[in-house]
């Protein structure tokens, strides 16, 4: 049998393309490949048939190296996949993958132009292999969206994009679904004609197999197995059918009356002393593990000098994925103004409605005092009117009032007060009774502690207004024997603002970015363009950083507007550095960005990334001391507090704007000390879980 499967291939054309040996691969618990065995020939085309979910994207996956096997040895282009030097993934490689993967806010110049600079193409030979690419496929103008193309011509543009750089060899996973037959016919045609020079090889997965019978080796896969490989023909002629769905069909019959049962081990042993057109491989060999010696296994070295340039970021890259973030934002002028507004109405709104002294609470005054003269009245007249109304009532009404929570409090005053408080300014002993009658009755709804401690602070206030004016330069002697001098550090006017806006303007900047780095990072993967950039060539050092740099840029413009808004607007106080201030907004801008790479590389669908941002966005922002002061937080969860990424750069940051303070400060340096602590971490994380899930 095998003889008539190794008859009808073409000339040889020298080495394998693709060899996989004993390749095995699972998700969790479920295996979906076992033990597989494919060899896809230089300059040929391999069509790889089987029905949906027995694994075909997952071994095309792991051939360009988006998939780490668990078991087994895989050389492509003579090296196993990302190995260093090696340029698989990268420019010998194009990758047409299942999903469409193609930027829909970039034009079909701008995708092209984007895989020609990563793929280091001259503008020209861009140029030209665009035209080409255009007007072979079929392709509507090189300035149409990609959103706006059908799903047939984004599919044909993703095609383009794998055929650009004419690789060496080319992977497609089920490129002409939804291309009309002729155009079938024409992609079919191309492939015939580029695999002719011997020089390009293609491996190509299709649900229409008989399209595969231009292919000139075929393998037929079925639940992670390859039940038969070779020429079609061959294959026809084996099963005695005059389709390949009929070889197909009676191959899974057969081997299903064999007893070949997925996982048994016996797949390998059908296909390879059977079915298969490349011989030499003894069934009785033990399953392969990692690192285990091979026979066919090619042995493949690289020196320091090529492992330092696989390993390091290649500005060439980072430059085009700048750039393609840039086309994007331009693209999308809503979501940038949205980037951009969004933290300026956040920061706007905290300086406006947190924190400052409450306005118009409405407090019952029940004067028993007639006369406009007296003490009560002139006490009153003291009383801030813009924080405090008063509605003058009669005790039951006002009482009654403040049950029904018309009213905040209630300000009595006896009938004898001015009398009485006279007395008791005047006379060095007094009984019970005038101290009594010369005090002012308040009687507080303390539900909201805010508005009582206001009305406390208000009344003192206006007390003390009252003594100044009535005892002139012997004032003192009404006065609490507590002065309160001139303050340190702030204003005697500070209000609760002044301390929540600095914690706020960090919080803002994290979250904003934990946000728009976790979706980008999640909707790319999902949409396949992360891994199609890395079988270009891109690695995810080279992803992180180009996302860092542009992401700095977004930073930048909204540290820049918050900054304005809260100096200028409204008029926060910065005693310290500037550029103090800006370093340490843009650190806990990376640390968001960092953060939300470590969401983007842990989960991988977006529901779930924003659950996990939300999850940890109010404990964080509790915790972290920026709504209400760390001293306030019990004992054991202080500790927790403290070394969280927003609490010491917060008070570091009060401490810069309102103290003055410098980096010799220890409670300023450690503010950025845990910020970049946090950064390094969050990074390390976030490539950690990258290559373990991979
Ligand atoms: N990321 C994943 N996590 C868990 N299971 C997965 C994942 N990707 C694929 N699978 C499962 O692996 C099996 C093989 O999937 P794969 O996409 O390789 O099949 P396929 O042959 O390419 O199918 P189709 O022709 O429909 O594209 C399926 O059962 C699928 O559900």
């Amino acid at each position: 049998m095998k003889a008539d499967l190794e008859a009808p291939l073409p000339a040889a054309q020298g080495g394998s393309a693709i060899r996989c040996r004993d390749v095995c691969r699972s998700y969790g618990k479920l295996k979906v490949l076992s033990n597989l065995n494919l060899t896809v020939p230089q300059g040929h085309i391999y069509g790889l048939l089987g029905p949906s979910g027995c694994g075909k994207t997952t071994l095309l996956k792991c051939i360009v190296g988006t998939l780490k096997i668990s078991r087994g040895h895989i050389t492509v282009l003579g090296k196993p996949p990302a190995f260093p030097g090696h340029e698989v993934p990268g420019k010998m490689v194009g990758y047409m993958p299942q999903d469409i993967a193609l930027y829909n806010e970039f034009t079909i110049s701008d995708t092209l132009t984007f895989f020609g600079r990563i793929h280091g193409l001259t503008s020209k030979e861009t140029q030209d292999r665009m035209n080409f690419l255009i007007d072979f496929l079929d392709l509507p103008q090189k300035q149409s969206l990609v959103r706006n193309l059908s799903g047939g011509q984004r599919r044909r543009v993703s095609l383009g994009a794998a055929l650009l750089q004419n690789p060496e060899l080319l992977i497609l996973d089920e490129p002409t679904v939804g291309v009309d037959p002729v155009l079938r016919a024409k992609i079919w045609q191309h492939l015939v004609e580029i695999v002719k020079t011997g020089k390009t090889s293609v491996i190509i997965t299709t649900h229409y197999i008989e399209e595969a019978r231009q292919a000139n080796v075929v393998g037929l896969m079925r639940n992670g197995h390859l039940l038969a490989e070779g020429p079609p023909e061959a294959v026809m002629k084996l099963h005695s059918a005059t389709t390949l769905e009929h070889a197909f069909l009676q191959l899974c019959e057969t081997t299903d009356q064999n007893g070949i049962k997925r996982g048994s081990g016996l797949q390998s042993g059908a296909l390879e002393s059977s079915q298969s057109f490349e011989s030499g491989r003894d069934e009785s060999e033990p399953i392969l593990g990692i690192g285990q010696a091979v026979t066919d296994e090619v042995k493949c070295s690289a020196d320091w000098k090529a492992r330092a340039r696989h390993i390091l970021p290649k500005g060439r890259n980072i430059a085009a994925l700048i750039i393609k973030t840039i086309v994007r934002m331009k693209r999308m002028p809503g979501s940038l103004c949205f980037q951009f507004l969004l933290p300026v109405i956040q920061i706007s709104l905290i300086c406006l409605c947190v924190g400052g002294d409450p306005k118009g609470i409405q407090v019952a005054v029940v004067n028993n005092e007639t006369s406009p003269s007296s003490f009560s009245h002139s006490l009153l007249s003291f009383l801030d009117n813009s924080s405090v109304r008063q509605v003058p009532l009669s005790h039951n009404e006002a009482f009654e009032g403040v049950y029904k929570g018309e009213y905040w409090g209630v300000i009595g005053f006896g009938k004898n007060f001015t009398s009485y408080l006279t007395k008791r300014m005047l006379q060095r002993q007094v009984s019970k009774e005038v101290i009594d009658g010369g005090s002012v009755h308040v009687w507080l709804d303390l539900t909201n502690r805010q508005v009582a401690l206001m009305l406390q602070q208000k009344l003192h206030e206006a007390f003390q207004a009252f003594v100044d004016n009535k005892m002139g330069s012997m004032s003192y002697l009404a006065a609490l024997p507590i002065q309160f001098e001139e303050p340190i550090y702030g204003s005697l006017n500070t209000d609760f603002t002044t301390f929540v806006t600095p914690g706020a303007v960090l919080s803002i900047t994290f979250y904003l970015a934990v946000g728009l780095t976790a979706l980008s990072f999640v909707l790319e993967r999902k949409e396949g363009l992360l891994d199609r950039c890395w079988v270009a060539g891109v690695s995810s050092m080279e992803t992180m950083l180009a996302h860092l740099l542009s992401q700095l840029l977004v930073i930048s413009v909204q540290i820049i507007l918050m900054l304005l808004f809260i100096l200028l607007v409204f008029k926060n106080p910065n005693e310290g550095s500037l550029v103090l201030v800006v370093v340490l907004i843009v650190l806990q801008g990376i640390s968001g960005i960092s953060f939300g790479l470590v969401i983007s590389a842990a989960i991988d669908d977006e529901q779930s990334a924003n659950q996990a941002a939300l999850g940890i966005f109010y404990p964080n922002l509790i915790l972290s001391g920026i709504i209400w002061p760390v001293e306030c937080i019990p004992y054991p969860l202080r500790y927790l507090s403290l070394v969280l990424p927003q609490t010491y750069a917060s008070e570091a940051l009060r401490c810069i704007m309102y103290r003055g303070w410098g980096l010799t400060q220890m409670m300023v340096w450690r503010g950025f000390a845990v910020t970049m602590g946090w950064n390094a971490f969050f990074l390390i994380l976030a490539t950690v879980i990258l290559k373990l899930r991979t």
